[in-house]
């Protein structure tokens, strides 16, 4: 279980997030929802230690943390919502380049990223570029991109808002297919319906800073 507590984030005169709390229980999809600019995409850069908060506490399994520890343990991975794939790497190596940069030899992060295109549908794109491939493979790529380096935690950014509406439903499905394997997750979303369709748990963020956490 990831705990953040007391999570209070400023740009400037302007608060952000105010006091939040979060809960991420473990093999659970927790969806953030709340309206445009109430800082779900600044608090998902917190958990993944891509921004730092300006005060607040983390704890893992129990034990105090940090965002940057956990980042540097390869404990977070991110799905980001434009995707961010390189458009120079062909897909096999978008999914092998992090693993071989961590000393994870050639032949060993090929046989898992097989495995992962197997599993995300993409065996056919294996050698394609970004560039050549529709929205949902661009997603299940990062997707895959991120599992390769064996993340506890998945979060996502905007899941659905970079795809056609019609493609809601197989993301929705790609995300459950994922729990199933065991995997936590968090979602940040501002379509209520999606987050309905995916979350064990819902975390709302308001624009004031004020919060509710419900099961
Ligand atoms: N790096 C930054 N510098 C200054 N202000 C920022 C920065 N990042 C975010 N903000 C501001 O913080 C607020 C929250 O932004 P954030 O992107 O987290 O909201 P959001 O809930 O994800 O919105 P949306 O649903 O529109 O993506 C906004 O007012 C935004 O302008």
């Amino acid at each position: 279980m990831l705990e953040l507590k007391n999570i209070t984030k400023r740009f400037g005169a302007q608060t952000v997030l105010d006091d939040l709390d979060v809960t991420i229980e473990d093999q659970k999809t927790l969806a953030i929802v709340g309206p445009s600019g109430a800082g779900k995409t600044t608090l998902l850069r917190i958990i993944a230690g891509l921004t730092p908060a300006d005060s607040g506490t983390m704890v893992y399994n129990g034990a105090p943390t940090t965002a940057a520890a956990l980042r540097k343990q390869g404990v977070i991975g991110v799905v980001f919502q434009g995707f961010e794939l390189f458009p120079n790497l062909t897909v096999l190596k978008n999914i092998t380049l992090a693993p071989t940069l961590q000393g994870v030899s050639a032949a060993a992060a090929e046989r898992h990223a097989e495995r992962l295109l197997a599993q995300l549908d993409l065996i056919a794109q294996a050698d394609a570029y970004p560039y050549s491939l529709s929205g949902g493979q661009k997603q299940r790529v990062a997707i895959a991109r991120a599992l390769a380096l064996d993340p506890q935690v998945l979060l996502y950014d905007e899941p659905t808002s970079a795809l056609d509406p019609n493609l809601r439903q197989s993301v929705a499905e790609l995300i459950d297919s994922v729990k199933q394997q065991g995997m936590t997750q968090v979602v940040v979303t501002h379509d209520m319906e999606f987050a309905k369709m995916v979350a064990d748990a819902t975390l709302t963020v308001a624009k004031q800073g004020s919060e509710s956490n419900e099961a």
